[in-house]
């Protein structure tokens, strides 16, 4: 805990929160003089307001009516300056947090797939959504008021000063004292803020899952539980920021009563001053206001502490997803290789190795070589790695021994990394399919694609017979994860949706098992037929499929065996 709230002010946490204002330095700059205007403008119709009284009481009626202008034009600034400061700072905190959260997102997309396994979906959700807001709100809101605030504080007590010198030392009294043990108390809160939002992310992360989930929940009759669990989550959530509430509550009520001390002290002797005569009405007015001017700022930046803390926290929070591992981009290439690369003559492994733990390999050994436009079977028991096999080749992992290339036939070999993600086509086990329209989903890997290539790709995973039968056939609208369609339905829709990717490697995970037998080998006989001929590597448990298979490997034991006919 002690490391972790070293690395909370660490200067690298800093140096990170000003990154981040780079390109809104100009609106920013807007945001924080607007604010000192609006603050300076309360001590000025104070100030303006004291002349006025005199003015009156002497009855000097040209300046009177000079004043009475001026405090008219202070008041109408004033009114009109508040709402033009939230509308651009509204602006300002939008773009900004726009802008923060599409950087991240460019981020996570490059970060290390395996990395990512660490943190679920509820966690990079309150990273996004809070830890942002929470940083944009520094930058548009704490700073702003800080600054103001200091500018606040310092024309008051001249304007006091210069008024009446004994009246602004007791409306200074006993400010600084607070800020003083706020800033001491600080320590404390940042271990309590780490807390608040560690609990935040875990309360979020059980509900995305139960949201994500409530088919299992409901026909498991897991609600009473899922129920319990959540208020046990809530509970431990509530238990922190009660505890943080609780904490700063104590420590305003100290600021506060520091403030209302000041003030009663200086109000007593203020009026006392007024009956001896010694002050006029204009002064003690103006110093019944600028008290709250001077002490006010004073005890806002007291206040101010819990919302640094929480600014850094989320800093170190967001800084904590940058730093994780880049995947291979040794040779980013954006284009897909139907257009720029050479024809693929085979993809090789030679003696590959890979655990998720290291120390525990789920493959070693692995060299295989398989010619373009085979098709290629891999059976296998459950777990023994044959999807981390599929990983492999889509460099999701990296080997921890031995090489993997593609071959071209202009005899390149090419090191297998995130760059050639571009040679392959992918059909993940279970339901794939994003919310939108069946056209949206099929052309995720082929954005430019005709609709006779559409209409090609469906025919060929025998989707198309059923999406013409829809109403609104491709424009059909599914919900996430394919609701709306059966399981096969889903299926077949992600396999048109591989085809149509212009990709000479075609990797199906067990992307037939909701398939009939009947329609399984009909897709898997038009894949072989499509032309160009696409090397296809297919994970399956049905052994009928083999038939029509050029090469069948099995795992087991770590180990890839070829399988002969016989077996
Ligand atoms: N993300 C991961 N992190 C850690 N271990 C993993 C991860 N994914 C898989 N494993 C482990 O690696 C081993 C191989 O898993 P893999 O998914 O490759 O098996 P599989 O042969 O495809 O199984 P199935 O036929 O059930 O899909 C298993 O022991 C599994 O527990």
């Amino acid at each position: 805990m002690l490391t972790k709230l070293k690395r909370l002010t660490s200067w690298h946490n800093y140096i990170w929160l000003a990154k981040q204002v780079d390109r809104h330095k100009g609106p920013l700059l807007l945001v924080i003089l607007l604010h000192v205007l609006v603050s300076l403008s309360g001590v000025a119709v104070a100030a303006v307001s004291k002349l006025l009284i005199d003015a009156f009481m002497a009855h000097d009626k040209s300046l009177t009516a000079w004043l009475i202008a001026l405090f008219a034009l202070l008041l109408i600034a004033q009114t009109f300056a508040n709402p033009y400061l939230t509308y651009r700072t509204g602006k300002l905190r939008e773009t900004m947090s726009h802008g923060i959260q599409l950087r991240f997102m460019e981020r996570y997309y490059r970060t290390d797939w395996k990395a990512l396994n660490n943190y679920p979906n509820g966690d990079i959700q309150t990273r996004l959504v809070s830890d942002v807001g929470s940083v944009v709100d520094g930058w548009t809101n704490t700073v702003p008021t800080i600054i103001a605030m200091i500018f606040q504080l310092i024309a008051a007590f001249g304007t006091l000063w210069y008024f009446d010198p004994t009246l602004a030392i007791y409306a200074f009294l006993l400010g600084p004292v607070s800020i003083l043990f706020s800033w001491l108390i600080g320590r404390k809160l940042k271990r309590m803020q780490l807390q608040v939002q560690a609990s935040e992310s875990n309360y979020r992360s059980y509900l995305t899952e139960s949201v994500r989930h409530i088919l299992i929940i409901k026909t498991f009759e897991n609600q009473r539980r899922n129920l319990d669990q959540v208020q046990s989550l809530q509970q431990q959530k509530l238990f922190w920021v009660l505890k943080r509430n609780l904490f700063n509550a104590l420590v305003n009520t100290v600021i506060t009563l520091g403030y209302r001390a000041g003030f009663f002290i200086a109000f007593i002797i203020g009026a006392s001053r007024l009956a001896r005569g010694t002050v006029s009405f204009g002064t003690f007015t103006a110093f019944l206001q600028l008290v709250a001017y001077v002490q006010g700022p004073m005890e806002g930046l007291s206040r101010t502490l819990p919302m640094i803390i929480s600014s850094l926290a989320s800093a170190e929070r967001l800084r904590e997803m940058e730093q994780l591992p880049n995947e291979d981009d040794r040779r980013q290439v954006e284009h897909s290789p139907s257009q720029t690369t050479a024809p693929i003559a085979s993809v090789d492994f030679d003696r590959v190795s890979y655990g998720y733990d290291p120390n525990q390999p789920v493959l070693r050994n692995i060299s295989f070589t398989i010619q373009s436009g085979e098709i290629i079977s891999i059976v296998g028991t459950s777990g023994e790695g044959k999807t981390t096999l599929l990983r492999l080749l889509l460099a999701l992992i990296t080997p921890q021994e031995g090489q993997s290339y593609i071959r071209t036939t202009a005899g390149e070999a090419l090191p297998i990394g995130a760059d050639t993600r571009a040679y392959f086509s992918y059909v993940p086990q279970g339901n794939t399919l994003f919310s939108g329209t069946i056209r949206d989903n099929l052309i995720m890997g082929y954005p430019s694609a005709t609709d006779d290539e559409l209409r090609e790709a469906a025919r060929s995973a025998c989707a198309l017979d059923f999406i013409e039968k829809l109403p609104l056939g491709f424009e059909t609208v599914i919900g996430e994860n394919g609701i709306g369609l059966s399981e096969g339905q889903a299926q077949r829709i992600a396999i048109a949706r591989a085809l149509l990717r212009p990709a000479p490697i075609l990797l199906l995970d067990e992307a037939t098992s909701a398939l009939d037998l009947d329609t399984e080998m009909e897709v898997l006989k038009r894949i072989k037929q499509l032309s160009p001929h696409r090397t296809c590597i297919a994970i399956t448990h049905r052994l009928s499929v083999i038939d029509i298979c050029d090469q069948v490997y099995r795992i087991r034991e770590q180990r890839l065996l070829k399988l002969t006919q016989q077996e």
